[in-house]
Parts: C-alpha cells; structure tokens; sequence
C-alpha cells in the first residue's frame, strides 16, 4: 500500500525559499529555534487537553503533560518531545511540508529587502516556527504519533528542498523532534546552555520542560525541570517584575521589543476576569499580512483560542495579551462563543481599560504617547469610523498638524479647542497630502488673518476617518474647502455687480457648477472649493489613486471663488463691463480657474492652452 510505503516528497516552493534564507542568512538569533519548537510542543500539549475534554478516550489515562529536552553528545543530537496531540502521515506532510503559512512570502520578501543578515530579529516577528530548526541542525527527523491512532510516522529532512515520511513505532501518542546539530551549534548541547535558554524564552510555558540529562560516570541520567511555570496573569501586580513582564511579552507575541504598556488587573464582581495586556512599542512588519494574533483566552488556566476574536475589536488587535476567565464552560465552541454575551461585557471593560490607559499616556506621558501615535495611530482611526460609542474618546487620542503648531509638531483635538477664539465656532480642517502643501493653500488666507488654527491631516487615513468624525466635543468639523463658512466675514457686499460677468463664467467654465464672491481669500484672486457633501479635491483624488473613478474624471463639479479685493478680479470686472467680449475677458477667466485648479492640487485639463496664455502675457515685458 503506498499510504505505508517510504517516499519522498518535494517542499512547496515558498518553503524552499524560506529554508534557504534561513539557513544562509540568519545567524545571530538562531538559540530561538528553542523557543519555537518548545512552543510547538505546548501548543500540541494545549490541543490534546482542549480536545480531550470532549473525547477523554483521546488521553489513554496519560494526563502528565511533559515537555522533554534530551540532548546526547555522542550522536550530536538535541531532541524535543512531547506527549500531545501528534500528527499522523497525512498531517505531517501538511504542516511540515506543504502548507506554507499566508505570512511567509511576506517574511520572504522582507528578509530580501531588508538585508537580513542585519535583521536577525525579522525571524522573531514571523514566527517561522518550526523551520527555524535548520538554523542549527543540518537534518531534522520527526517522529510522531497522534492521539487516538496506533500508527506512528517518520519525516526526516536536510532542509534542502525535500522530505521523506514513513512508518515507524512509537510507543506512545506524542511527538520527538531529533537535530543532528550542525558542528558549529554543539553548545546547544550542553545542559547549563539549554538550561538558561528555556529560562529566557520558556519560563512561563505551562507545562514542564524537563531537562533528560546523562550524568557524568555512568550515574545515569537525571531529570531537571527548567521552568517555573507561573501564570504570570494569576499573579498580582506587585508580585511580578518588570523583567517577567518583558520576558513574558515576547514570548507570546514574538517581539524581541519590550512593550510600551502593560496592562495588568482583576476583575471581581458578576463577570470574574483576569486580565494581561500589552501594547506593543513598535508595529511588527506582520500586521501588513498575516493573521493578528490579538488576544488569547483561557478558562481557568486552559487556553482555549490563541487569537479570540470577539474579545476585542478589530481595530485594537495590535494589542497581546491573556483573558483567563472564570465564568465561561471549558468545552464552548467558537461558535456558542462568538454568541456569548459573557464575551461581549469582557470586551466593553477590555475597550475602556485599554483606551483609559492610552489617555492617561497622553495626558501625562507624551515623550511615549507620541512614538505610540505615529506607529498606532492609524488602528486608533479605524476605530473611529467603526466604534460608535468610544467614538470621542478616540477621536480625543487623534495627535494632528495644524497651521498653528510648528511643522512636524502635533495637536490634539482638545488642545485645538481649548485654543479657539471665541468668535470661533467649528473646528476646521484641510486634507491633502503634505503639510507644505496645505500651509500654502489659499484656502487658508481668511483663517491666518483671523488666527484661526486649521488642522491639517496628511494620513492615508484621515480622508476615511473624517467621514465618521463629524463632531468633537459638540463642535462641527468643517472642511475648508467644502460649501460656505458662516464663521469667516462676508465677502464684500458688491455682489451684484459681478453678476453678468458670473454669468458669462459659467458659460465659458464648464467644469464648474457656480461661481460666487470668496470669504476665504485675501492674497490670492481665486480658488476651488467642494459643494457641501460633495467629494473634495483631495478625496477625488484618492479616488481615483484607488481606482474608484478613471484619472483626469471629474465626477462632481467645485464651485469656482473669486476674491472681489484682488487687483485682478477687479480689472477683469472692469473691462468686462467696458465690452463683455473683449478676447482678454476669457483668457483672464480661464487663467484665475487653471490657478485654482493648480492651488487644490489637481492637475490642469488644458495644460498647453495654460501656457500659451501665460506666454502672451509675459510676451510684452520679455525682452
Ligand atoms: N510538536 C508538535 N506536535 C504536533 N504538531 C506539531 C508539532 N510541531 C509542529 N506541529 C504542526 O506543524 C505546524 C507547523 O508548525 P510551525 O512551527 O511551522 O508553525 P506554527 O506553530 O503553526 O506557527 P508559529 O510557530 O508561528 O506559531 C503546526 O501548526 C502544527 O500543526
């Protein structure tokens, strides 16, 4: 039967490529090869308990979860074992061969452009798991058998591109990870090595890790466990070390960084959780295409899904962490607990927790609130546009440039407010793409004049935010460049003059839908503004940037503003009411246009017209 025979199978094609770089390029972090396969080996462990509670046959009375190092110096091997769920040949080839995670084309491509020999960490951040153990193995045999089969399997690689599986016996359900070390990694060998290696990267793992050790002079092998095996999360707060945070934040979530904020506390009452929380320092490269990992959640010290989706939105899944809760049965499925109302109270008080501690960063800790923003800031505004009742209080974490705070220097929208005069009745704001750009925007003439700060939002995702932030704090939030501005002075009060000739504008502008006298300028003559709730310039860019609308496509028409004080407009009114078709007439109107539509940022339709025009201009004091 070929199910039972010896063959020989080929790694998929990203597999290869990610054994060749980790072979060839990383080096200097290869000791967590350890962590990794010690994780695997819990993770197996977890598995089988979890299944076990509704299949306890599975267990074969053998509930003495163990995880064994067992190095030999004579045959140079190293080998990880455990008494989980096993793999049997179908699922080995799967997970070992096959099954190339969605996150590693992702590592690939960053360990190419990245220059990887210099970024070791990179291993840590994708969790490449078990292929790590080519870093100091040069063969690796697995031999495995799952709970509840009496068959066992063989696998065995060189991690050059192939594997192999066939039968073998093993006594017992669970798994054996041998290394043929590599000359180079024999320290990994030796017991005061693997001993500190599982303090550093293993100690809180629940189960124990055993050291199998031979003695010196045939006194027979010893047994040591290495690990205190504390849940950190049971603990109070005043009983652990900054350091065991540290050590246990990294080992959950893979980051060589310590976290920026640990939060860690009880909840007693009707609803009886524990809680530890981490928010990350620094973004890992992996949010861009991998699965978060989020929170994990326990029931009495079980664990029962590693990422628990319901227990925060989705918007805060940069944060790690436990939930361990009392109140919820050991054997829920995904499915009763997608349904739970127990899971959505946790939720509530997870969200308020994680969104106090943030504000009081900011409050009284900006020198890391700042670096905070900038690497999160982007979460905190998706959660504006989904979480309705924590809207303004996210909207109150949003750090913003504005024309009043130096380039590169960032307000709040409660520092905005607390500044505005009191003539002032909104809350203003630009979107575009730089703030050199929008500083510059004519639009924003009236408001320097009258010191009114203007915000100015350069993220990718402000234009995505704004639509859901309407309203800070009982104040409107007005786009500058969207329909009229009550809280500006009223343009001066020749409009009817201007009439006839606004006629002829609109004629002779067919991309515009009106024509009107500005409050918004003082320097320059003209500009472009939106309708109200019509799209904007920079919104219709991006658009198009999207391929939501075809380039150079205008979709919605901007009212054209003319500054009534400018010599310009003036002298345009003045020999348009001499004779209404004199040919300078048009030429005036479709240069003020082609400068607004330059000030907003979009590109010119009749770029060569523009110039020809500006030419006749120049033509008579060129020399
Ligand atoms: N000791 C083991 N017992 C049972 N199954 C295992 C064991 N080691 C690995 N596996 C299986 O092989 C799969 C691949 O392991 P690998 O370490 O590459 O990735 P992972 O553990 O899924 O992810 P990560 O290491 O990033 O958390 C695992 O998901 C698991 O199904």
């Amino acid at each position: 039967m070929t199910a039972e025979a010896k063959s020989s199978m080929e790694f998929k094609t990203e597999l290869k490529q990610l054994l060749h770089l980790i072979t060839h390029s990383l080096y200097s972090n290869r000791e967590i090869f350890i962590r990794e396969l010690i994780s695997n080996a819990s993770d197996a462990i977890n598995k089988l308990r979890f299944d076990s509670l509704s299949k306890e046959d599975l267990l074969e009375g053998d509930r003495d979860w163990k995880i064994t190092i067992t190095p030999d110096k004579a045959a140079k091997t190293l080998t990880i074992s455990d008494n989980g769920v096993g793999m049997n040949r179908e699922t080995i080839v799967e997970h070992l061969g096959t099954i190339a995670k969605s996150g590693t084309r992702g590592f690939i491509e960053a360990l190419k452009s990245q220059n990887a020999s210099s970024k070791p960490d990179l291993i840590g951040q994708f969790g490449v798991g078990f292929y790590s153990s080519f870093m100091v193995a040069d063969k690796v045999v697995v031999l495995s058998r799952a709970a509840g089969e009496k068959d066992a399997v063989r696998w065995e690689s060189d991690g050059q591109g192939t594997f192999s599986v066939e039968p073998t016996i093993r006594d017992k359900r669970g798994t054996d990870v041998i290394l043929y070390l590599k000359e180079d990694a024999l320290e990994y060998l030796e017991p005061y090595r693997i001993s500190a290696l599982v303090k550093k990267f293993s100690d809180f793992v629940e189960f124990p890790v055993v050291l199998f050790a031979e003695q010196e002079e045939n006194k027979g092998p010893v047994e040591e466990t290495l690990n205190s095996r504390t849940a950190l999360w049971l603990k109070s707060k005043n009983e652990v070390q900054e350091e065991e945070y540290n050590s246990f934040y990294q080992n959950i979530s893979g980051d060589f960084e310590k976290p920026l904020s640990v939060l860690h506390y009880n909840v007693e009452g009707n609803l009886q959780y524990k809680v530890l929380l981490f928010i990350p320092a620094k973004r890992p490269l992996t949010y861009q295409w991998e699965e978060p990992k989020g929170v994990q959640l326990y029931i009495q010290r079980v664990l029962i899904m590693d990422s628990c989706e319901g227990l925060l939105p989705p918007y805060l899944r940069f944060v790690r962490g436990i939930v361990d809760s009392g109140d919820l049965p050991l054997n829920i499925s995904r499915e009763m607990l997608q349904q739970n109302a127990v899971l959505d109270k946790m939720q509530k008080g997870l969200v308020r927790h994680i969104l106090e501690e943030l504000e009081g960063m900011k409050n009284t800790q900006k020198d890391k609130y700042i670096p905070f923003f900038k690497q999160f800031g982007d979460f905190l505004k998706e959660g504006i546009a989904n979480d309705w009742t924590n809207k303004e209080k996210l909207a109150d974490l949003l750090l913003i440039e504005s024309l009043n705070t130096p380039a590169g220097e960032l307000t709040s929208l409660s520092d905005y407010v607390s500044k505005m005069p009191e003539s002032q009745k909104d809350i203003y704001y630009l979107v575009g793409e730089t703030r050199e750009f929008l500083a510059q925007s004519p639009l924003l003439e009236a408001f320097k004049k009258k010191g009114y700060d203007v915000l100015l939002m350069t993220n990718n995702m402000d234009e995505y935010m704004i639509t859901y932030l309407t309203e800070f704090k009982g104040k409107k939030m007005v786009a500058v460049d969207q329909g009229t501005l009550p809280d500006l002075d009223e343009p001066a009060p020749d409009a009817a003059a201007f009439q006839d000739l606004f006629k002829t504008i609109k004629e002779k502008v067919a991309e515009i839908s009106d024509v009107r006298l500005s409050n918004r300028l003082s320097e320059s003559a003209s500009c472009l503004v939106a309708d109200a709730g019509a799209l904007t310039a920079n919104r219709e860019r991006l658009l198009q940037r999207m391929g939501r609308i075809g380039d150079g496509e205008l979709n919605t028409k901007r009212i054209f503003e003319l500054n009534p004080n400018h010599a310009v407009v003036k002298k345009l009114q003045n020999v348009y009411a001499a004779n209404p078709s004199d040919p300078k007439v048009e030429d005036t109107i479709r240069l003020l246009y082609d400068q607004a539509v330059l000030a907003e940022g979009s590109k010119l339709k009749d770029l060569t017209g523009f110039l020809r025009r500006i030419n006749e201009l120049i033509a008579p004091a060129s020399v």
